[in-house]
């Protein structure tokens, strides 16, 4: 069978450089391009890469999905910054490109994956949710992709499920000491050098919490997400959001 001809952007990062590895040492895939800021996109298409593995900055993830869409290069993207507007846009380029799927994953770890939907399940149960991240302070964005998206899945459950706003007899506060509102999800970012990627889920109901608890302790904990989402996005064509989709937890 022949080896699927994969690319990465972002290949000296913290993450891309794993990737990088990580695709060199499938069997069944071929590390056709391995890109940096600076390199030209048309190596992409020169070395016949069938699938990108976006792993960027949120300022240079359109332009590089923009370009792979209109090559029908498809991609597996774990950069973050998404936004409904962001969504509409890429979603246009998908439908210019029909044959074309691209995987935004906000997190690629089984963990991370898990915990979102735990906290799903969870929320509507509990009077209270929270979520807080804890990152490596180079990280550029704040609140994470994956506490944002666990917010919008908490709200959404909630919502379904008919529950009241949080309690919160906050009258006066320091700016952003609450956080930040994400569907009246209160989300909190802590940037600390030693960290990596973390997460809490925070609920209370009377008498009792739960907390949901996920560490990335290694850039390899995303690896196995990635690769799947490469091996399965060639098949998948338009935008699949969350790499749930691909391990049938939906
Ligand atoms: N979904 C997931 O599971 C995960 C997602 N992430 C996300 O991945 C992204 C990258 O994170 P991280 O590796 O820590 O960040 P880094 O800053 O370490 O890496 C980003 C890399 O992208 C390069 N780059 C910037 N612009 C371009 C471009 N136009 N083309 C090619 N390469 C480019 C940068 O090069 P230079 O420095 O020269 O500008 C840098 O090497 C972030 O959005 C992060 O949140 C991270 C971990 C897991
Ligand atoms: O920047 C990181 O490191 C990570 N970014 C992603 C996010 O913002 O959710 C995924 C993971 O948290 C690591």
């Amino acid at each position: 069978m022949s080896k699927l001809r994969v690319a990465v952007l972002g290949a000296k990062g913290r993450i891309g450089s794993e990737a990088v590895r990580a695709v060199e040492a499938a069997e069944d895939m071929e590390l056709v391009a391995a890109l940096g800021s600076g390199d030209k996109l048309e190596t992409l298409v020169v070395a016949g890469a069938q699938v990108a593995v976006e792993l960027t900055t949120p300022a240079s993830v359109m332009g590089n999905l923009d370009f792979c869409v209109r090559h029908g290069i498809h991609g597996v993207v774990g950069t973050t910054g998404w936004t409904e507007d962001r969504l509409a846009q890429l979603k246009g380029w998908l439908a210019q490109s029909p044959e074309t799927g691209v995987l935004i994953a906000p997190n690629f770890s089984i963990g991370a994956v898990l915990t979102m939907k735990f906290a799903e399940v969870a929320a509507p149960y509990f009077e209270s949710v929270e979520v807080v991240e804890l990152h490596h302070p180079n990280k550029v964005d704040a609140p994470s992709g994956t506490a944002t998206r666990t917010a919008q899945l908490i709200a959404a459950a909630r919502e379904k499920a008919g529950s009241v706003p949080q309690p919160d007899a906050t009258v006066t506060a320091l700016d952003g000491a609450r956080g930040a509102d994400v569907g009246g999800v209160p989300v909190h970012a802590v940037r600390l050098r030693g960290l990596l990627a973390h997460q809490e889920v925070l609920l209370g109901g009377e008498g009792e919490t739960l907390t949901i608890r996920h560490d990335s302790l290694h850039h390899s904990s995303f690896m196995p997400g990635i690769l799947l989402g490469v091996r399965r996005v060639v098949t998948a064509p338009g935008l699949t959001f969350g790499l749930e989709h691909f391990l049938d937890l939906k």
